[in-house]
């Protein structure tokens, strides 16, 4: 492991459907990190202009509010900004972000991987709260909530069915059945108030996952196309018409570079990248330009956008895909900085 990410803040995401108690969780996770004196920050996000929730937050912990808009589209690009000023501002040793119940997770896991382009952070987690009997409710019925819940579940590296305590034993069994088939893969949990084993977030927990939740929908991830709730439906207009195999897995690499590398043998790498890497992103300096650059790759494309960077930003690149050669990758871009001169 790189030196840079051992000193990379831990952002757990927790996830779920509308009142699946995805606030229940929060605190319970805050009351965990203050008993062991860690420093917790906490981003919340709420479709309507009041922060709710925010009020059931013990008054001492940090607290960035992102309202009136789904933080996975109309205020995606704040995310960001405001990860880094809570950061700066009280240098919290964790960040917990409670996304509203309506956010698509693939755009939520974009847009804080392209966060961490601007500081040092590592999406461990993310915890799907599902609402049990709601769910059941929703299976029987289709349409478009039960699809965004089905998301929900696919992209979770941790499932919580909650609210065991209004479900009959045949229908959490009917329940547990529907999540596994879903996500096979993460481990999964039945509460009731969302009380559970925390130890997922603690800070000393590896980054095991590092983001490898099941996906078999990411055909529509991938195409932008989702729905996003009552106040946020939408299409997002960019089909790239590419499709992606079911029971895949997501993962994201995180690279810090050391230094500035060659700029050819850094295209070559981008130009043999695997298929299932379906978006990268990050900033890097060349060795053989005088000038730093910020690049996008996207189904097999990339571009290069010649930037100055405001403050301390580190050179970093971000790889997104499905269950990808991550340690291979990992190993060609170490080899990069040590042949820097290509
Ligand atoms: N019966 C029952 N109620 C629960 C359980 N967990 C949470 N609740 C209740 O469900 C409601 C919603 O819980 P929250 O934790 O606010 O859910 P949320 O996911 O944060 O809700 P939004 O922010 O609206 O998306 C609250 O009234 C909780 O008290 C449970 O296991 N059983």
């Amino acid at each position: 492991m790189p030196a840079s990410i051992e000193h990379s803040i831990p952002v757990h995401l927790l996830s779920g459907f509308l009142g699946s108690g995805k606030t229940t969780l929060l605190n319970q996770v805050v009351d965990y990190y203050k008993a062991q004196d860690v420093k917790v920050a906490i981003i919340m996000n709420e479709l309507g202009d009041v922060n709710l929730d925010g009020q059931f937050v013990e008054g001492d912990v940090p607290m960035a509010e992102m309202l009136s808009g789904c933080i996975c589209c109309t205020i995606r690009g704040d995310l960001s900004i405001e990860l880094k000023e809570l950061i700066d501002e009280h240098q919290p040793q964790v960040v917990l972000i409670e996304s509203t119940g309506a956010a698509n997770p693939m755009e939520i896991i974009d847009a804080v991987t392209e966060a961490a382009l601007f500081m040092r952070i590592d999406l461990r987690t993310i915890a799907t709260v599902v609402d049990g009997p709601e769910l059941l409710e929703r299976s029987r019925r289709g349409g478009k909530t039960f699809k965004l819940m089905q998301d929900q579940i696919r992209c979770a590296t941790d499932l919580i069915v909650n609210k065991a305590d209004k479900l009959a034993p045949e229908e959490l069994v009917g329940v547990q059945q529907l999540v596994r088939e879903l996500n096979a893969f993460a481990p999964l949990t039945v509460t009731v108030r969302c009380v559970t084993d925390l130890s997922i977030f603690d800070l000393a927990a590896a980054p095991k996952a590092k983001l490898e939740p099941s996906a078999e929908r990411l055909d529509d991830a991938a195409s932008g196309k989702h729905v996003c709730g009552a106040n946020c439906n939408h299409d997002h207009d960019h089909d790239h018409g590419d499709h992606y195999s079911s029971h895949s897995h997501v993962m994201t690499l995180t690279h810090y570079f050391a230094g500035p590398i060659n700029s050819h043998a850094f295209e070559e790498l981008i130009q043999r990248l695997p298929r299932e890497v379906y978006r990268a992103k990050g900033i890097v300096t060349f060795t053989d330009t005088n000038s730093r650059f910020l690049f996008q790759y996207a189904y097999r494309e990339v571009e290069f956008i010649r930037i100055t960077p405001q403050g301390d930003v580190s050179d970093v690149a971000v790889f997104i895909g499905e269950h990808f050669g991550k340690e291979a990758l990992q190993h060609e871009l170490e080899e990069l900085e040590q042949n820097r001169l290509g």
